[in-house]
């Protein structure tokens, strides 16, 4: 058996078509929803993803303003850029590019944004929420796996996911978000002794580790849904996920590939959240 693959172009395609037509609503009201992406310093990656959030924005009707600071900006002087823009009312989502310099404490930098305009879902105060059930805003890879697992019609009720990684942008919400939809979730990480007994039990796989070539064949159980966060190089310099993609693709039933998978939808998730944060605005 050979996996469905989930492509991510695809299906943000779609749900960008759904969300432009939100947006010209909006716009039609007055109220086009705008997002500020502030990047600080010159890290090339940073520079290409940024591009990319702004590039889409553009497609979907966002306003958008990219704000570029140099490497050498003080904590003081990107906690003022935020505060402006929290009571821009332009702006409905503000994300800072991370990572930031060592001499900016991200955490702090992250607080600072307004909950209402914390579209990346980073806020403590988005955090709390998605753990107690409040409405806020959730972390866009997480809420891009999520779509994904919706979009294949996955019913996660009483279905057993394994989460490997358990970073706060990623394993952490995915686990939440998945035992909000019922399924019974272990979440493994670098401490966990003999992953394969867990993941070998899994309906749903999210890797998130950032190591490729963590997860093989004998490790997925056959027909599992298998979701790769992983963005890693290779020696050759190619961009490849968590997951030992020929193997692992004899085994499982649906799988994302990278590039085409996760990613795009993570810039889907956060033109959604934009969108989302310009209706609640609008709607206040
Ligand atoms: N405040 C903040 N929010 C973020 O959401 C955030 C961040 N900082 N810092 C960096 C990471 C990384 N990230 C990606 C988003 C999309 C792709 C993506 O679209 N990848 C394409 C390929 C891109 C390529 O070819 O290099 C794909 O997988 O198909 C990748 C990476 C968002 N991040």
């Amino acid at each position: 058996m050979t996996a469905h693959l989930i492509d991510g172009v695809a299906l943000s395609r779609q749900l960008r078509a759904d969300l432009a037509q939100r947006v010209s609503t909006l716009a039609a009201h007055g109220h086009r929803p705008g997002l500020a992406v502030l990047l600080v310093g010159e890290d090339p990656a940073s520079q290409v993803y940024v591009r990319n959030k702004v590039k889409a924005c553009a497609e979907a009707g966002i306003h958008s303003l990219l704000e570029r600071h140099p490497a050498s900006l003080s904590q003081a002087e990107l906690l003022a850029r935020i505060a402006a823009l929290n009571a821009d009312p332009s702006i409905h989502g503000i994300l800072v590019q991370l990572p930031l310099p060592p001499q900016i404490d991200a955490q702090r930098v992250i607080e600072a944004i307004s909950p209402a305009k914390d579209v990346d879902g980073f806020h403590i105060a988005s955090a709390g929420a998605l753990l107690v059930g409040q409405p806020g805003f959730w972390p866009c890879t997480p809420y891009g796996c999520l779509k994904m697992l919706e979009h294949i019609g996955c019913d996660l009720r009483g279905k057993h996911a394994v989460v490997i990684g358990r970073s706060n942008i990623v394993g952490k919400p995915m686990a939440l978000l998945l035992l909000q939809r019922d399924a019974t979730v272990t979440l493994c990480h670098s401490r966990t002794p003999d992953l394969k007994t867990h993941t070998r039990q899994a309906d749903v796989i999210v890797a998130a580790v950032g190591k490729a070539g963590l997860l093989t064949a004998d490790m997925v159980k056959p027909g599992a849904v298998v979701l790769d966060v992983g963005m890693n190089r290779d020696a050759a310099g190619k961009l490849c996920g968590d997951v030992d993609f020929a193997g692992v693709k004899e085994v499982a039933g649906y799988l994302t590939p990278v590039p085409g998978g996760v990613g795009p939808m993570t810039i889907t998730m956060l033109l959604s959240n934009t969108v989302q944060a310009a209706e609640r605005a609008a709607a206040a």
